[in-house]
């Protein structure tokens, strides 16, 4: 059945205090934004993902969305999150899913297992949510704020997003609501008369209100990210004609060139096979054959900017990329705080993360005897542990 998940990030985050509304806050190093959409993006059940923002975070949303897969363009929320919900409700309406789930932003620890019970209870009932058992006593509060036995937890629960739906019926329970200040989309369909049941909802699947909730949510992102991976690249390519060689993305005025399919540039090449290595994903003639005439003088900028996209794609974060120039000339080190800029910009990290040394090989080897350039790269990042 097509299922498209509505994330709900029009709020203000007024409880969890100054600066930007919490979505948009980092956690792990990414924004609580990215991470609740790379949950969703990384599961196969899930066709759209459609982000629900307020305008003025229109760059903050397209920064958190950047090469997430299955993303629709954002929808403009409303003052209420029941207003929110109701405005990608309807934006999905012209291409309506079978099922639909609505997430709250703030809520970025959602887990696979969680998503996959909420389309199947969605599908078997209709209407279904994520529900926790009360652990503490209950007491009510009385107006002159003394306390009395509350009822029953048993008979209670605290619930969770994702709330999962048919599309068609939460669609009609949004519009038919007599009011746009339920707090969640279980009470719009309970309104209508539906009945809503129950799956098992997950403590860890934390909704991020206050302060304290994201010195919790620091501690588990640190956790989650454990996956440190190390892989190595490795490019050679033989001086030919031409004035100037392209290393590391900056051209240095030489009297000779490199010969190559593209630019040329051993050292994006090596830190491209690095990256793709850590992600798995074969290497840069897999993705780019030097046989398709669509490369030939390519700035290999694109390159290293599209293995940098594969290991976003997968979750990751990139904490660092090493490059070694192996030459007797030119001469790097005049070059070497550019190149690291330039390598920075194209994989949109700090330049303080990456690093080019370079060195000749004494006159010995093909290098020694000026006939070519090598490069060795190695490239560092932070995955969820998937396994
Ligand atoms: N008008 C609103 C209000 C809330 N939300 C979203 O609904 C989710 C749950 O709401 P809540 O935690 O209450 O977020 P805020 O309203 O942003 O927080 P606060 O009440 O502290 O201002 C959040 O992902 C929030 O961005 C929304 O899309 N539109
Ligand atoms: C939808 C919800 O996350 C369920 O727990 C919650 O009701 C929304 O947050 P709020 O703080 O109650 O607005």
């Amino acid at each position: 059945m097509r299922t498209d998940v509505i994330v709900v990030a029009a709020g203000r985050g007024q409880r969890a205090g100054e600066g930007l509304p919490k979505q948009f806050r980092t956690i792990g190093g990414q924004t609580v934004l990215r991470q609740t959409l790379q949950r969703f993006a990384g599961h196969p059940g899930i066709r759209h993902i459609l982000p629900v923002i307020h305008p003025d975070h229109a760059a903050l949303c397209a920064e958190s969305m950047r090469d997430v897969r299955g993303i629709k363009t954002p929808v403009t929320g409303g003052e209420t999150r029941q207003a929110s919900v109701r405005a990608g409700l309807e934006a999905l309406a012209g291409d309506p899913p079978d099922l639909v789930l609505i997430h709250d932003a703030a809520r970025p620890f959602v887990s696979d297992r969680l998503i996959a019970e909420a389309i199947a209870a969605a599908r078997d009932h209709g209407a279904a949510i994520p529900a926790l058992k009360l652990v503490d006593t209950i007491k009510a509060l009385g107006a002159d704020d003394s306390l009395s036995t509350g009822p029953d937890r048993d008979r209670l629960r605290s619930v969770q997003t994702p709330q999962a739906f048919r599309y068609a019926l939460i669609l009609h329970a949004h519009r038919a609501a007599p009011v746009d200040t339920l707090t969640d989309d279980a009470a719009v369909a309970e309104a209508a008369g539906h009945r809503v049941f129950a799956f098992a909802g997950d403590p860890a699947n934390i909704k991020l209100t206050t302060q304290e909730d994201f010195v919790t949510a620091e501690r588990r992102a640190a956790a989650d990210l454990l996956d440190v991976r190390t892989a190595t690249g490795f490019d050679v390519h033989a001086f030919g004609e031409g004035d100037h060689v392209v290393l590391g993305g900056v051209k240095i005025p030489f009297t000779q060139g490199l010969a190559g399919h593209s630019d040329a540039d051993v050292v994006l090449h090596a830190l491209t096979d690095a990256l793709l290595g850590t992600v798995a994903s074969a290497d840069i003639g897999s993705h780019f054959p030097p046989s398709d005439p669509q490369w030939k003088g390519a700035s290999s900028d694109r390159f290293l900017a599209h293995a940098a996209a594969l290991v976003r794609q997968a979750g990751g974060l990139i904490t660092h990329l090493d490059a070694t120039v192996i030459c007797e000339a030119p001469k790097i080190g005049p070059h070497r705080d550019a190149m690291r800029q330039a390598i920075a910009e194209i994989v949109e990290i700090s330049p303080a993360r990456v690093s080019v040394k370079a060195t000749t090989s004494e006159r010995l080897g093909f290098t020694g005897r000026g006939e070519g350039i090598a490069a060795l790269a190695a490239a560092t990042v932070r995955l969820p542990w998937l396994d």
